[in-house]
């Protein structure tokens, strides 16, 4: 068998708190293949941003072990092996957007012209060939996020780490960048691993949907998306969509609930 391009096993992560100890995350066991698309859904505070923080070297695990591709997460960072994208674009505003791209790979000191060309065709990737000379403050929320990737991207990383990317975008944009996101990984080949709130946009993306339950993290429940790769808008007036959707909302309602009930 072949790495898997994330390894989770028995990893529990514990904040140290004024209020005493927080366990965020307890018994994580997962594996995400090389090329998979596995988004994580689960309650507010459930430890879905943890989990992501923990696969970029951002936190160590207080227990199990964590590899990226086979290595030790800090070791995965140094070989940039992943690229992150947040709910903020976090660019920077004093920079045009191709100066933005560029900038980790100017960070890794790869050569201007390499650099240059990287970005153009990162740019190009993501639609924005045109903007390349503007600033941020000059696009829109779905575009700043469009950068965000392409700058993620910029390295050519094996993996992406998304956490909640289009949380602050409305409604039309965001189905535009989930199936923009869908063209790029289709192009790329990256494994992508994907936080959100959303049942259908976790369903939309995914090849795997993670459901955690709420704190202690846990995963309660892992729905596997048997639609075909290729997905449009007529993806989402589907029966077998809806059928994954009421599945995923099912598994959520469960941890909800188990939550709810007495401990025995
Ligand atoms: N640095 C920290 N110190 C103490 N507690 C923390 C720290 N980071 C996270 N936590 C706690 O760990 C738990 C999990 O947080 P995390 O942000 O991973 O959840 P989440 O599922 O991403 O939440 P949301 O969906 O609201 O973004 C929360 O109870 C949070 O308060």
């Amino acid at each position: 068998m072949s790495t898997p391009a994330l390894h989770l096993a028995d990893v529990g992560m514990v904040f140290p708190a004024p209020g005493g100890p927080v366990t965020a995350l307890e018994h994580i066991d997962l594996d995400v293949e090389a090329g998979e698309f596995v988004s994580l859904i689960g309650p507010s505070g459930c430890g879905k941003s943890t989990l992501l923080r923990l696969l970029a070297d951002l936190l160590q695990p207080t227990s199990g072990s964590v590899l990226v591709d086979g290595a030790d997460p800090h070791r995965a960072r140094l070989d940039r092996t992943y690229g992150m994208v947040f709910q903020a674009a976090t660019l920077l505003e004093w920079r045009r957007v191709r100066a933005n791209v560029e900038l980790p790979l100017e960070i890794m000191g790869v050569a201007r012209a390499e650099r240059r060309a990287r970005a153009t065709e990162m740019l190009a990737l993501v639609g924005l060939a045109e903007f390349a000379d503007a600033y941020p403050w000059q696009l829109s929320g779905g575009m700043q996020q469009r950068v965000a990737i392409a700058r993620a991207l910029a390295f050519r990383p094996a993996v992406l780490l998304m956490d909640e990317p289009f949380g602050a975008l409305d409604e039309m944009t965001r189905e535009r960048m989930q199936a923009e996101v869908l063209r790029i990984w289709g192009e790329t080949g990256t494994t992508v691993v994907f936080v959100t709130h959303s049942i259908p946009e976790a369903v939309f993306l995914s090849t795997r949907v993670v459901v955690m339950s709420p704190r202690p993290g846990r995963i309660a429940d892992v729905v596997e998306v048997d639609l075909p790769r290729e997905r449009d808008d007529d993806t989402r007036e589907d029966q077998r969509f809806f059928a994954l959707t009421t599945r995923v909302r099912d598994a959520l309602r469960k941890v909800d609930a188990d939550a709810g009930s007495p401990r025995s």
